[in-house]
């Protein structure tokens, strides 16, 4: 064994030799090549490509490679051995395949569909079709900084050992992560690949559980986008949205370690307020997290009509076609405009432009082109004018009886027409004067109130975007060519309906996870209402049921809280990557209090590393010390409201002067050690996480606090900790094993 492992070694040290001598050569010649600095075009392209060569040569010296597959196609005497990296690459003499394949390239997908088996293999190719073959041998090579640190064989057809095995896989998840996403592609997963290559046209809906590689499998999409359909997409015409900017911050990184660059990232809200010109408050999303997230009590019970629900339903569409209908029917100002006295353009006229001539274009266009040709029609007859004296004066009065017929026209701005739909501006002539109904009273009610103050709210922006899209019609968009969003479960109907209309043939590649449907007031409950909106064929659903991020212990215990406290089926296959089991402490139940408390029962006080605190924040920070103290990169404390995370931020800081504190505005994820609350933590990832107050007092038995727990404790990549005192919340103690007792904890001196 020892034997054929060196013999793999040093074979795949030979190799690398060979081929860093022949990327050093080229890159050198390159570098050699006076850069063009002239005016002709063709040079131009020329020296663009060369420029690119250039920089690919340089990140491909450094790690070429990073996987190895024995193919023998049917029909080929030889087998060959094809290496596969992050970008391709060819030696300068052509042999009969690359030197490094590109991990996009359709030979490459073997490499991540084999499953192991002795069976024929397949895969497609646009040119020749379908290409059958058997695998021999499929090996991890990890180079770092141009040395070869590892090779190991997952599947070996001449070797007894078992079908591929996920001992690579597990060595790398095993690894301590920093504070940014990275790539995946030495070890994307089958399921995960099938989904990164479907093809393009198609709205794919993708449930996976927590951990899953959902938002990295999204982002691996996107660059086999970019190089499948070179010719019909471009990095600057596809979209990312995701929840909030610093979840943008922590993926920033991934594209361009796979190359890419120049994909557009927005939140929801900032990319519709910026397309409708309006501003939505800067606290308008703490506004919402307030209203659900940071009251005391259980949370209200969600029904359709809960405003955000129903805003975000596709129930508003009808409602807001009859408006603008309504307000196109009654553009035209009533009576004929005269410009001078004695002179008439008849109504008749008039309304002949705008429903016969200009009918096939949108209302604001329509009313443009109709304004522009009463504006032609006036000076055609000034020229008619008798004098010079009476052109003058005619002149002056159109102008003002031109300005005053415009301004009677109606406003065409989203902002106001949404407010009229519900009767929190002046309904104009001829409008019926009670709102329609199809809005339930407690949401005209709402969102009369929001709107009167003038606020808007997220769940605002779909419905006025819509208006604005039906009032400026098709030609006034930009469409994408792809569209991902992830943490799609908190997105409603409405945003998708929308967004569809900004994308070329239904291309989105749509991520969630249901049982992390914390945003249950605006998001979807089932991922029907989405598929809904598309035609069958032109929709496709996955499911990632394996988890990735999490040790075994972590994914089962998180498990439990899903099968007991929310009822949901959507459970998580863990790879078999085993650590600590996953730690209650309970401190005495005197210790419960929030943040901030009194400080009672200090004990040892002098002695200890917070002598003012309550016993609960003390068990926190010697919890805190204990897990800071081993080699994690990153530990979060997590907590049910971001005022508990501000007040325990400021009782732990003295002792951690490094502690980040993570509200809804921040714009970057620093790592290292952090205090946020659980809502705020979607989609991030820590080493190890401290789940405070796991009890009742913060937890309800509701679903909704269930998925919150579940949120928060699938966090968590090696070590999951849970402090609280008093009684369990249900959901946390059927999935518990065993409980400690954190007795002692606040006077013990923690590690330093
Ligand atoms: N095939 C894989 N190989 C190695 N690591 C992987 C793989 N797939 C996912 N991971 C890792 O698993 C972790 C979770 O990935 P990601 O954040 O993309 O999952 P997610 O489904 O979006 O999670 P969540 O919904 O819980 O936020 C990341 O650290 C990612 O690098």
């Amino acid at each position: 064994m020892e034997e054929t492992f060196q013999s793999a070694y040093q074979e795949e040290q030979s190799r690398l030799d060979a081929v860093l001598y022949e990327i050093d050569t080229q890159l050198e010649r390159l570098r050699n090549t006076p850069v063009y600095t002239g005016h002709d075009y063709t040079e131009q392209v020329l020296e663009g490509i060369r420029e690119e060569r250039r920089n690919a040569l340089a990140k491909l010296r450094q790690e070429p490679y990073f996987g190895r597959l024995d193919f023998q196609e049917n029909g080929e005497g030889q087998r060959k051995a094809l290496y596969i990296g992050k970008i391709g690459a060819d030696r300068d003499e052509a042999g009969d395949h690359p030197m490094v394949i590109d991990w996009r390239a359709p030979v490459a997908s073997l490499f991540y569909s084999f499953t192991g088996g002795r069976e024929p293999v397949s895969y497609e190719t646009p040119e020749e079709g379908l290409i059958e073959g058997l695998v021999y041998l499929k090996r991890n090579v990890v180079i770092r900084k141009r040395i070869l640190e590892r090779v190991a064989d997952t599947f070996d057809r001449e070797s007894d050992g078992p079908a591929v095995s996920d001992e690579f896989l597990v060595y790398r998840l095993g690894e301590n992560k920093d504070n940014r996403l990275r790539d995946i592609v030495s070890t994307i997963q089958e399921e995960q690949d099938r989904i990164i290559r479907a093809a393009k046209n198609t709205a794919l809906i993708i449930q996976g559980v927590a951990g899953s590689g959902k938002t990295t499998v999204a982002l691996h999409r996107l660059a086999f986008l970019l190089y499948q359909y070179k010719e019909q997409v471009t990095a600057e015409k596809m979209i990312i949205f995701a929840p909030n900017r610093m979840f943008l911050d922590y993926i920033s990184d991934v594209l361009p370690e796979l190359g890419v660059g120049n994909i557009a990232q927005s939140t929801f809200a900032d990319w519709a307020s910026e397309a409708l010109g309006v501003e939505l408050a800067p606290d308008a999303a703490q506004e919402t997290y307030d209203r659900w997230f940071e009251r005391t009590g259980p949370m209200p019970a969600l029904t359709e009509e809960t405003p955000a629900r129903f805003k975000g339903s596709t129930a508003l569409v009808p409602v807001i076609e009859e408006a603008v209908g309504l307000l196109e029917e009654t553009a035209v100002p009533e009576g004929d405009f005269s410009p001078w006295d004695g002179k008439i353009l008849p109504r008749r006229m008039i309304l002949d432009w705008h429903d016969r001539e200009y009918a096939p274009y949108a209302p604001a266009r329509r009313k443009e082109r109709v304004l522009a040709r009463i504006h032609r029609w006036i000076e055609m007859e000034l020229k008619k004018s008798p004098s010079a004296a009476a052109l003058k004066e005619r002149k002056k009065k159109a102008a003002q009886r031109e300005k005053a017929y415009a301004a009677k026209w109606p406003k065409y701005e989203p902002a106001g027409i949404y407010r009229i739909i519900f009767r929190a501006a002046k309904v104009p002539a001829g409008w019926p004067v009670e709102a329609p109904d199809a809005i339930p009273a407690s949401v005209l009610k709402d969102t009369q109130k929001a709107l009167k103050k003038g606020l808007l709210r997220e769940e605002d922006l779909p419905p006025m975007l819509y208006i604005h899209y039906l009032l400026n019609g098709d030609e006034s968009i930009q469409r994408f060519d792809h569209v991902v969003i992830d943490e799609a479960q908190d997105f409603s109907p409405f945003q998708i309906f929308m967004l569809d209309r900004y994308v070329k043939g239904h291309s989105f590649t749509i991520l969630g996870d249901l049982s992390q449907g914390i945003h249950a007031y605006r998001g979807v409950h089932d991922w029907s209402e989405m598929s809904g909106l598309f035609d069958p064929s032109d929709t496709a659903y996955h499911a990632l049921t394996r988890s990735y991020r999490s040790t075994m212990e972590i994914i089962e215990f998180a498990n439990g809280i899903l099968a007991h406290g929310v009822g949901s089926g959507l459970l998580a296959v863990p790879v078999f990557r085993s650590g600590s089991p996953v730690r209650l402490i309970r401190s005495e139940p005197a210790a419960t209090g929030s943040a901030g408390g009194p400080a009672s029962g200090s004990g040892n006080g002098s002695d200890a590393p917070l002598p003012d605190a309550s016993p609960r924040v003390r068990v926190i920070a010697r919890a805190l010390a204990e897990l800071s103290g081993r080699e994690y990169r990153t530990v979060a404390v997590l907590t049910r409201s971001l005022a508990d995370a501000e007040a325990l931020h400021a009782e732990l800081l003295p002792r951690f002067p490094g502690l980040n504190l993570i509200d809804g505005g921040m714009t970057e994820y620093k790592g290292g050690l952090s205090v946020l609350p659980i809502y705020l933590s979607k989609g991030l990832e820590f080493d190890a996480v401290l789940l405070a107050d796991a009890d009742r007092e913060h937890y309800g038995e509701a679903a909704w606090d269930a998925k919150l727990l579940y949120v928060g404790c699938t966090r968590a990549l090696h070590e999951l900790w849970l402090l609280g005192s008093g009684e369990l919340p249900g959901a946390l103690a059927a999935a518990a094993g065993a409980v400690e007792t954190a007795e002692g904890w606040p006077e013990a001196q923690p590690e330093a």
